[in-house]
């Protein structure tokens, strides 16, 4: 499946056709992503206007397959394997792969009604806290990691093209044991929604003049707990052991921090340990995190001021790393929170600062 990138995404009848089960965040991205690639998608959803949307957005064609050489199952988690099983009995040469965010249960589920060597497990470590096609992007997986847990009898050419296809989404394939990707996706992704939903919770009946405060702070912690609860119930429940004994740690952790509010001891040691942690998590493309520093750029709330503030910063020469938007309340400006390697901060706002800016650290 190995195929030049073609960015207009007119289908190639040489390439092999693909089916997409599931029109939605995942199915759509990966749907609209290979259509960038030339390659004949076809969708397929229980939800028509899912599937119209889909179709709309340019993802692929409604109409029926019948030989693909992919078949991406991309349905909630507790209908995965279901929909992979009839997947491989409706398209008798296909490789069928899965995205659920779980992958023991799945695996394992396929593997007890399936040794055809035809199904590959798989979860791109890419996502967001919106779902449907809409919040779809062909760009989601670049750079992410792929993770690939072939099932007991997989064929290698089988786990070859899901691995070529993750990689000409942009993706970073990782090979792993189904129950291992469980345990550190408990760690990396299902804790930390538990965590974000559970704060989050406490905001529902706080006075609105509390929730004005609001900063960028609580909107971090909080960003995943606007996901859909119906598709993190599945994962939660998919995933239980793991996140189980993860969440006994937290739970004397938050022991350990009452005690001290109680008695006035030193909450240090915990905050320390959480920033060591902080620090171990990869930086961007993978490697060690480098030190950044957040230079403040306040720009009027009008078209066109962000381009020609990312414009100026190009000709600056400094690489902008992440990057945030908040608005002032009540004011027409809005400020710009650009993170950059720490030694280039200070001349970037120099330069910014004499181009006429309002720029700080
Ligand atoms: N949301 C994320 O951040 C994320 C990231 C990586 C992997 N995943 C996994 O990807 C899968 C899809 O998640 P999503 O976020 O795209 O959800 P979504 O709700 O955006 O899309 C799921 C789609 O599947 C359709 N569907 C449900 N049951 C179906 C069935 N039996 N047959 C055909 N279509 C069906 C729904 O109508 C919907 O369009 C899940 O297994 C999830 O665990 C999600
Ligand atoms: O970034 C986000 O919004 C996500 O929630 C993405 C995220 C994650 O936790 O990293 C969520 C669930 C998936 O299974 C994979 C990716």
């Amino acid at each position: 499946m190995t195929t030049p990138a073609d960015p207009q995404g007119a289908a190639d009848p040489g390439l092999p056709p693909t089916v997409v089960i599931g029109c939605g965040l995942i199915g759509t991205s990966i749907a609209l992503g290979l259509r960038g690639h030339g390659i004949d998608v076809h969708l397929r959803d229980a939800d028509p206007e899912h599937l119209r949307a889909a179709v709309d957005r340019g993802a692929g064609s409604p109409e029926p397959a019948a030989d693909p050489a992919l078949v991406v199952v991309a349905v909630p988690p507790a209908a995965t394997v279901e929909a992979v099983v009839d997947a491989l009995r409706e398209w008798p040469r296909a490789v069928v792969t899965d995205v659920a965010s779980i992958k023991d249960r799945v695996v394992t589920g396929v593997d007890a009604v399936d040794d055809s060597g035809r199904f590959v497990g798989s979860h791109p470590m890419a996502g967001s806290e919106r779902s449907g096609p809409e919040a779809a992007s062909a760009q989601l997986f670049e750079g992410r990691p792929w993770v690939i847990t072939p099932g007991r009898s997989a064929a290698d050419e089988a786990v070859r093209l899901v691995e070529e296809v993750a990689v000409m989404l942009g993706g970073v394939p990782v090979t792993m044991e189904p129950a291992t990707h469980d345990e550190a996706v408990a760690l990396v992704s299902h804790v930390p929604q538990v965590m974000s939903s559970l704060t989050a919770a406490r905001l529902l009946e706080a006075p609105s003049a509390h929730l004005a405060l609001a900063g960028q702070g609580v909107r971090d912690v909080t960003r995943v707990a606007g996901s859909d609860p119906t598709l993190w119930r599945e994962i939660l429940r998919g995933n239980a052991v793991a996140v189980r004994s993860i969440l006994r740690s937290v739970r004397q952790d938050l022991d350990t921090v009452l005690a001290a509010l109680e008695d006035e001891s030193d909450v240090a040691e915990l905050l320390v340990t959480g920033r060591r942690g902080s620090e171990r998590l990869p930086g961007k493309h993978g490697g060690v995190q480098p030190e950044l520093a957040v230079v403040l750029v306040q720009v009027s709330d009008r078209p066109g001021e962000l381009s020609r503030l990312f414009a100026r910063v190009g000709q600056i020469g400094v690489n902008i790393e992440d990057l945030r938007i908040d608005h002032e309340l009540g004011r027409l400006v809005g400020l710009v929170e650009i993170s950059v390697l720490a030694d280039r901060a200070d001349h970037l706002v120099e330069e910014l600062v004499t181009s006429g800016w309002t720029a700080y650290r």
